[in-house]
């Protein structure tokens, strides 16, 4: 690991402030070389998202959630994607209680045996958002509830359980293609294969 970058802000500027704030930012900031430039990046302030794949350890299946997901849609994609349960982290919740409301919400399936798998930044050439990942039990016998995610939101989620050695086959189909959900699947298999 290199040292820490000597930077500074020199101006910031809000360009939308609708759901998140679009900022941009003057960052002087210091080459490896020892010269410095200014540079101005543009990057959106999302917050911090939480996200959990709940797997059954006896039938090896895994949940999903489908979802229509707009920003895929504007590029041409598929846009009802599968993924692992998520939610954004509201103000005061930590990342761990953020999946549990989450789960019971999306899938009606309670977490048990909760496990931070990672922190990550999906995007950081992009966006501020910082991604909590976890990995957990559930048992299909202790539901709560259908999920399905709250209507008066738009939400409207299928809730998929599959199992895990089809959910990675999927990933290779290209048929599932959100970040979050191939890393806990490769992290679930490689646990299960005794790795973790
Ligand atoms: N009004 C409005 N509502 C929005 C907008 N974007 C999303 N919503 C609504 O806001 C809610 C967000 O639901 P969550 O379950 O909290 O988040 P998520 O959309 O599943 O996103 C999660 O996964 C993303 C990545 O896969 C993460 O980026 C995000 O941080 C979070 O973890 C949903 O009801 C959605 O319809 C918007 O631009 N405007
Ligand atoms: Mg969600």
């Amino acid at each position: 690991m290199g040292e820490e970058p000597q930077a500074r802000i020199r101006a910031t500027k809000t360009l939308s402030n609708a759901r998140f704030a679009l900022e941009s930012h003057e960052i002087e900031q210091r080459r490896r070389d020892g010269g410095w430039q200014t540079v101005k990046r543009e990057i959106y302030r999302v917050g911090e998202g939480a996200a959990v794949l709940m797997l059954d350890p006896r039938r090896g299946t895994v949940v999903l959630v489908r979802q229509f997901r707009a920003a895929p849609f504007v590029n041409g994609d598929p846009a009802l994607l599968a993924e692992a349960c998520a939610g954004m982290v509201e103000e005061g919740d930590t990342p761990e209680e953020t999946v549990r409301k989450e789960a019971e919400q999306e899938t009606g399936f309670r977490p048990r045996d909760l496990r931070h798998a990672f922190t990550l930044y999906p995007s950081p050439g992009a966006t501020s958002e910082k991604l909590h990942l976890f990995t957990a039990r559930y048992d299909p016998a202790e539901r709560a509830g259908p999920g399905g995610g709250r209507p008066e939101e738009g939400e409207d989620i299928e809730v998929l359980e599959l199992p895990l050695d089809r959910a990675w086959a999927m990933v290779g189909a290209g048929e599932i293609i959100d970040a979050k959900t191939v890393l806990l699947l490769q992290h679930l298999r490689l646990e299960r294969a005794g790795a973790g």
